[in-house]
């Protein structure tokens, strides 16, 4: 007997870490985003998916303070209960005071610097504060001794969860793609962020790179309880991992719920399909009909 996807409800959440609201964001005559509302829970997975030029960097470079958007309000709440509204502060302000850290599509790692540098350059401004900013304080000041133990110890945890240990002293750019993926990960969790956004974190994988990536999200969401948000257009990775998926199209939402739930959604499937919505009871009974006949043949 075919069990029935357990629903949750998309937008109920007690304890939501991100609210966005009303979002739009236009270049010239281009309405990029539409009046986007959606929530990310605390501690979850959220994956924001849609066709080509839906609009899911956008909305990421809006969170993440690259853009600011022409309307609409971003709420960030820390788990200590302090809010931030985002398309107020800057870039800078969104990683260091709101504590939202990102990936890029593009990976921007130092190459030059071996894995473990690019996890301490990471620390950096933690280094910087115990030292009190003066050459005294680097040589002399127990806080910075005791701050750049800590940092190590962070950097080699995050290198065991990223399964980079060995790489440890391996300049980051000879490390193989889905590695330096992993390590742009294990950078950005060494800032400590409470939120942390993954622009196309599968995109180039092979299917074992893909695996130890889910492995290394599913620790953080675990073991952290940082709260995700992934832009994924490998929806095997989308499936498997994420708790609550939003599809946008078109700049807007059209759909909000968990990975079953939007899987079946009709609206979802004729968006990836790109037929119309007047064409949607159509599709949906001609891919019935296939399905059908294709487990008819397998029962003879
Ligand atoms: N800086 C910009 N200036 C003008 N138009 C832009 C800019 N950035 C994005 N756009 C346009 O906004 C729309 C949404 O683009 P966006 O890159 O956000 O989509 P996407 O869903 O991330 O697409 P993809 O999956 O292909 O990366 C597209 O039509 C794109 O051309």
């Amino acid at each position: 007997m075919a069990v029935a996807p357990v629903m949750k409800p998309a937008a109920s959440s007690a304890d939501p870490i991100l609210k966005v609201e009303h979002l739009s964001m236009r270049f010239g005559g281009l309405m990029a985003i539409n009046d986007l509302s959606f929530e990310c829970r605390r501690g979850e997975i959220t994956a924001l998916i849609g066709p080509n030029g839906a609009g899911k960097t956008t909305v990421f470079n809006c969170i993440t303070g690259f853009y600011k958007p022409t309307m609409g309000m971003m709420t960030l709440r820390q788990k200590a209960g302090k809010d931030f509204l985002l398309e107020r502060l800057a870039d800078f302000e969104i990683n260091k005071r709101a504590k939202v850290a990102r990936t890029f599509q593009n990976i921007r790692l130092f190459t030059g610097l071996t894995v473990l540098e690019n996890l301490l350059v990471a620390q950096h401004n933690t280094l910087m504060r115990a030292s009190g900013y003066t050459i005294l304080g680097l040589l002399g000041f127990p806080a910075y001794r005791k701050a750049s133990k800590e940092s190590i110890e962070l950097a080699k945890h995050w290198l065991e969860k990223a399964a980079l240990i060995e790489r440890a002293d391996d300049p980051a750019g000879d490390l193989p793609y889905g590695a330096q993926r992993r390590l742009e990960i294990a950078r950005a969790m060494c800032t400590g962020p409470e939120l942390l956004c993954l622009d196309e974190p599968a995109a180039g994988l092979n299917p074992r790179e893909s695996l130890a990536l889910n492995t290394l999200l599913q620790g953080i969401r675990g073991e952290t309880g940082t709260s995700i948000l992934l832009i994924e257009h490998d929806m095997s990775v989308v499936m498997e991992i994420s708790d609550h998926v939003v599809v946008l199209e078109y700049g807007q939402k059209i759909s909000d719920g968990t990975p079953d739930f939007v899987k079946n959604d009709p609206k979802v499937i004729a968006a990836y399909l790109g037929v119309e919505d007047d064409e949607i009871e159509e599709v949906i009974a001609e891919v019935e009909e296939v399905a059908h006949e294709v487990e008819e043949g397998g029962q003879k």
